[in-house]
């Protein structure tokens, strides 16, 4: 897959540097080997600035739904990490067999809870949640990838309020109240290619083999 990864790509960088040059080349056709070799050598050093992200089929900033590329934002909210459970969460994730493929803390600023809760703004408890998210303690941003991880992630996290969240999902196992409940997990597709592409950049999305990959996401 890497290799036709990289093939691919290395087509697309070569037609479109080549494109450029040999415009250029034929007004004035003796400098053309140097053309073509500069323009060589800038495919071949692109190469080694590519992202590291997986480009499987058409893949958004959430891979391809219902493939093992297939990725999820989490956050554990201000309480989680301020209450010391951040290892037991991704402690779950992992355990599950999903793979961790960027994570960082981050103070959120007003204007990125705005925009990740966009859909919540006029809900009457907008602004406690925004003073909530922003109060200072940081969050963990973090990109689980793996096959269903979206809806998988969902039933893990549990409902919205932890009153009504079952016990063995996160929030029916460590939460009480619903504004204080621990921890976000991208509700579909589209949210999850817009909530990856809102806190991380495709750079920070690592592409790597597991050791258990095979062992956990194979279906026979
Ligand atoms: N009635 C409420 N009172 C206070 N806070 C609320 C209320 N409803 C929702 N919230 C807060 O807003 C967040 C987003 O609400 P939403 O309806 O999108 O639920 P969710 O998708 O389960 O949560 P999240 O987006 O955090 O995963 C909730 O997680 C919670 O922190």
């Amino acid at each position: 897959m890497i290799s036709k990864i990289a093939t691919t790509t290395a087509l697309r960088a070569g037609a479109r540097t080549f494109t450029t040059r040999a415009t250029s080349g034929a007004r004035t056709p003796s400098r053309f080997p140097l053309a073509f070799g500069a323009a060589a050598a800038v495919g071949a050093a692109s190469l080694y600035m590519l992202p590291s992200v997986q480009l499987e089929g058409t893949p958004t900033m959430a891979g391809e739904l219902s493939t093992t590329s297939e990725r999820s934002f989490i956050m554990i909210k201000p309480d989680g990490v301020s209450r010391q459970l951040v290892g037991k969460i991704i402690d779950r994730f992992e355990s599950r067999g999903y793979k961790l493929v960027a994570i960082k803390s981050v103070v959120p600023s007003a204007d990125l809870t705005r925009q990740h809760y966009a859909d919540l703004a006029n809900k009457p408890f907008f602004g406690e949640l925004l003073k909530y998210l922003t109060c200072g303690t940081p969050v963990i941003a973090m990109v689980w990838e793996g096959k269903d991880v979206i809806r998988q992630g969902r039933n893990m996290v549990g409902a919205t309020n932890p009153a009504a969240a079952l016990p063995g999902t996160i929030r029916g196992d460590y939460a009480v109240t619903i504004g204080r409940n621990m921890i976000h997990a991208s509700d579909s597709f589209e949210s999850a290619t817009k909530e990856i592409g809102l806190w991380f950049n495709k750079q920070e999305l690592a592409q790597y083999m597991s050791s258990g990959w095979a062992m956990t996401m194979e279906d026979n």
